[in-house]
């Protein structure tokens, strides 16, 4: 029996610093980090804490950046460090094989998140049965929700849960949901679940809603919500853990967590690591708005200053063309045609 299940909560905030806020950190996480957060987070009484490469297991490539640590070194090291909290790992089918799991599980995590696109959950079938056979809690992630209905969002919820997955997170890859744009998506998947799964929501603060979201996605009914110390992770970065934790303990939600030990973590532990903040600039409020995954910012920075475009612009038109995660590649052939349009006609580009 997991700590979860031992402690009367009405949520649950799950914290993803060390895996979202890989994104944030160019993947360049080092074992000192993950140990002082993950002790941070523990003694604060964080049940479920994900430590993977931002892009999940076997992320480290040349498409979506390299590790400076290999990552089963930081999930062993993790693992090691929490006597309470159980440790998750990430996994997107095609990118973390069934074999990555395993070797997971093997190192001491004891939970999955999988995660596809909002409209191919299928591709995780075969990944819940065998986490569910390595006896691990597991979680679905349906991402870029902004994209799907209510209606189809829950259909997809529907084959994870059949699949074997405890808890369908709606997950705001892209930071672009509104409100109500967040809750009506989790009261469809709530009603659809019923007792089968949990339903959790993941939120990305491009727009300054992970919060507020939060919250309204607790009341439509939502029972795991993901958070970042120091909102650190991807775009203008996650709903900051401490943030969450003060807010539902002003409105009487119990989370089990010492919000003062978070305030803490985040200060002395997590803040003086980080090497950009999260911050809402022109760049990441067009994620938001134009519905662009988040983890795109720092690939489209890095194109615009090669390239001597404007990330804005860049970001705008992948979100025209709605691109998805795994097209980070497609960032490039943006740049060179917003320089070719630049260009005064007949100049030669080198
Ligand atoms: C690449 C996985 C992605 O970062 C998962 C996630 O946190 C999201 O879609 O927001
Ligand atoms: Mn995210």
């Amino acid at each position: 029996m997991s700590m979860w299940d031992e402690v009367e909560r009405d949520v649950r905030i799950v914290d993803t610093t060390l895996r979202d806020g890989s994104h944030a950190m160019a993947h360049q996480f080092t074992e000192q980090h993950v140990r002082d957060t993950v002790r941070a987070l523990d003694t604060s009484g964080v049940s479920l804490i994900e430590v993977t490469h931002g892009d999940g297991l076997g992320g480290s490539t040349f498409n979506y950046g390299f590790s400076l640590v290999d990552e089963k070194q930081l999930i062993s090291a993790a693992v090691d460090e929490a006597s309470s909290a159980t440790i998750a790992v990430l996994l997107l089918p095609g990118l973390g094989t069934v074999t990555d799991l395993r070797a997971a599980a093997d190192l001491g995590a004891g939970a999955v998140r999988i995660a596809t696109h909002c409209t191919e959950a299928d591709v995780s079938i075969q990944h819940f049965q065998a986490a569910r056979d390595l006896g691990l809690e597991t979680v679905g992630f349906l991402m870029l929700s902004h994209m799907s209905s209510p209606e189809d969002l829950a259909k997809q919820a529907r084959i994870m849960a059949d699949a074997g997955c405890q808890c369908v997170y709606v997950v705001d890859s892209a930071g672009a949901l509104v409100l109500e744009d967040a809750s009506d998506r989790v009261a469809a998947l709530v009603d659809e679940l019923g007792s089968d799964a949990q339903v959790g929501y993941h939120g990305h603060q491009n727009l300054s809603f992970g919060v507020a979201n939060s919250v309204l996605c607790y009341r439509a009914g939502a029972r795991q919500i993901d958070g970042s110390l120091v909102a650190l992770g991807a775009g203008a970065g996650n709903s900051p853990t401490e943030v969450l934790a003060a807010t539902f303990d002003r409105i009487g939600a119990r989370t089990g967590v010492d919000k003062d030990g978070l305030m803490d973590a985040a200060e002395n532990v997590v803040k003086p690591f980080i090497t950009r903040l999260p911050v809402m600039d022109r760049s990441s409020i067009v994620q938001g708005y134009a519905g662009v995954y988040s983890s795109f910012l720092l690939h489209a920075e890095r194109a615009a200053e090669r390239y001597g475009v404007p990330a804005h612009e860049i970001l705008y038109r992948c979100g025209e063309r709605r691109y998805v995660g795994g097209q980070e590649d497609m960032i490039i052939d943006i740049a060179l045609e917003i320089r070719a349009e630049r260009e005064p006609a007949g100049a030669a580009t080198p």
